[in-house]
C-alpha cells in the first residue's frame, strides 16, 4: 500500500517484504533491534551483544558473549593474498572502494560454500573489516605494514587501536561502541535492500554484502556522515554556519546529514550521538565544531523543519576522536555488516526471488530502421 503523505517514488511507502529484525519510525523511542529499544541497547550493551543479537536471534548470556568475543578476536587477521590486493589499491582511492574490494577479495579466498554456515561468514566479516580498512590505511598513508592481530576487547577499540597505534581511551572505545550500536541496523534502507535482492538470487554472503557496501557509499545514505563533515569543517563559527546555510537553502542545495526517507520529527539516534559529540567536544577542547553543529541543527529546524539524522553529530564525533573524514563511512559497514547479514539469513529462510514490475514509459512497439536510414 502507498502512504500518499510520502509518495510512491523510491518505493516509498509501499511494503517490500516482512523482517522481525527492526522497526523504524514505531514505538518507544522509533527503532527497535529485535525489540529492543536502540536507546535502551546504546545505554546498556556492547556493540557485540548486538551483533549477536541480529545474527543469532537473542542476546548473549556472559558464557555466549565471552564466547563470541574471543572468537571475534581470533579472525582478525588478514590472508597474505589479501594483503597484497590491499598494498595495490592506490592511496587516492576511496576508503569505500577498499571496503569493496576488501569484502569481495575475501569472498574468492573464504567463499561461502554452504548457506549453513553463515554465521561464520559474517563473523570473519565482522571481526576482520577493521583490519581491512586500517591495514590499507596505515600501509598507503604512514608506510607501515601494521600487525592487525591486537588483543583489544571489542571492534571498536580494536579499530581505534589499529588506526592510532594505540589503544583508546575509554571514553573513545564507548563512544566507538555507541556508534556502531546505533548503526547496525535500519530495516529496509537502501543498503540493506540491496543485499536482500542479491541474496533473493541465492547468490553468496560476500555478494550481497559487496554490493551493500557499493550502495551505502552514496552521499544520500552512509556517505552523508563524511559531506556533512566537509560542509561543517568550512564554518568558522556558529554565525558563519548560520549564513552560508541561509544561502544554502536559498540556492535549494541539499544539506547533508539531514532528513530522512521515514521518520518525519526526529531520527531517534541523533539525540544519542549528539550527547557523546558534546562530551568529546568538552574532552578534547573544541569550541568550534560543535556550537557549529548546533547552529545548523537549529537553523535547519527553523527554516525547514528537517532535523538531524544519524550521520550529522557522527561527524564531528568522528572527528574529535582524530578518525579522518574519509575513514568515517567504513566505519558504518564495520557496524552495518551485522544488520546486511542477518536480513540476508532472513531472506534465505523464506524466500521468493525479489522481482518487481515496472511502468513501461517508452515508445510504442516501432520496427528497427536499416542503417543507411538511422
Ligand atoms: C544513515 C542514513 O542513511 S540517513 C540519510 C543520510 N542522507 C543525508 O543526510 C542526505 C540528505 N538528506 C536527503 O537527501 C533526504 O532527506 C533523504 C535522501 C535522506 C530522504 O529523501 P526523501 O525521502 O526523498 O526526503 P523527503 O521526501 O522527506 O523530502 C521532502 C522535501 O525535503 C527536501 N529535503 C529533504 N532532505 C533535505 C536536506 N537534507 N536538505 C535540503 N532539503 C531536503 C527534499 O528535497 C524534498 O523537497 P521537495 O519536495 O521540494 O523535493
Ligand atoms: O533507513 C534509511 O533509509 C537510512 C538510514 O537511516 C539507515 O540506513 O540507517
Amino acid at each position: 500500500m502507498v502512504d500518499k503523505a510520502l509518495g510512491g517514488a523510491g518505493l516509498r511507502g509501499q511494503v517490500a517484504g516482512e523482517t522481525a529484525l527492526c522497526t523504524v519510525g514505531k514505538s518507544g523511542s522509533g527503532l527497535t533491534y529485535r525489540g529492543y529499544d536502540i536507546s535502551e541497547l546504546a545505554d546498556k550493551v556492547q556493540f557485540e551483544e548486538v551483533a549477536y543479537l541480529l545474527s543469532r536471534g537473542e542476546l548473549p548470556n556472559q558464557g555466549q558473549l565471552v564466547e563470541y568475543k574471543a572468537k571475534l578476536k581470533s579472525l582478525r587477521g588478514l590472508p597474505q593474498a589479501l594483503k597484497s590486493v590491499l598494498e595495490t589499491i592506490p592511496k587516492d582511492a576511496h576508503p569505500m572502494d577498499v571496503m569493496r574490494t576488501g569484502c569481495s577479495m575475501l569472498g574468492n579466498l573464504e567463499t561461502e560454500t554452504d548457506f549453513a554456515n553463515a554465521d561464520d561468514a559474517i563473523d570473519r566479516m565482522v571481526a576482520i573489516f577493521p583490519s581491512i580498512i586500517c591495514y590499507w590505511y596505515r600501509y598507503t598513508h604512514d608506510g607501515v605494514r601494521i600487525d592487525v592481530e591486537t588483543d583489544d576487547d571489542t571492534v571498536g577499540a580494536h579499530f581505534l587501536h589499529l588506526l592510532h597505534d594505540k589503544a583508546p581511551s575509554q571514553l573513545f572505545a564507548d563512544v566507538m561502541n555507541v556508534s556502531l550500536i546505533l548503526y547496525a541496523e535500519h530495516e529496509f534502507n537502501a543498503s540493506t535492500f540491496t543485499a536482500r535482492v542479491c541474496a533473493s538470487t541465492l547468490s553468496d554472503i560476500h555478494s550481497c554484502v559487496t554490493g551493500a557496501i557499493g550502495s551505502l557509499r552514496g552521499p544520500l545514505h552512509g556517505g552523508a556522515n563524511e559531506a556533512a563533515m566537509d560542509m561543517i569543517e568550512g564554518f568558522k563559527d556558529a554565525e558563519h554556519a548560520e549564513q552560508e546555510l541561509m544561502s544554502m537553502l536559498a540556492r535549494k542545495d541539499k544539506i547533508m546529514g539531514f532528513g530522512h526517507a521515514i521518520y518525519r520529527e526526529s531520527d531517534p539516534r541523533n539525540v544519542i550521538i549528539k550527547k557523546y559529540s558534546e562530551r568529546l567536544a568538552k574532552e578534547v577542547g573544541d569550541d568550534v565544531l560543535y556550537p557549529v553543529s548546533v547552529r545548523c541543527e537549529e537553523v535547519m529546524w527553523r527554516e525547514k523543519k528537517l532535523f538531524c539524522n544519524a550521520d550529522f553529530f557522527h561527524a564531528s564525533a568522528y572527528h574529535f576522536m582524530g578518525i579522518p573524514t574519509k575513514l568515517f563511512t567504513p566505519i558504518f559497514v564495520m557496524s552495518r555488516v551485522t544488520g546486511w547479514t542477518a536480513h540476508v539469513k532472513e531472506q534465505r529462510a523464506n524466500n521468493r526471488i525479489i522481482r518487481p514490475s515496472a511502468e513501461y514509459t517508452g515508445p510504442d512497439s516501432r520496427p528497427v530502421p536499416a542503417m543507411s536510414e538511422r
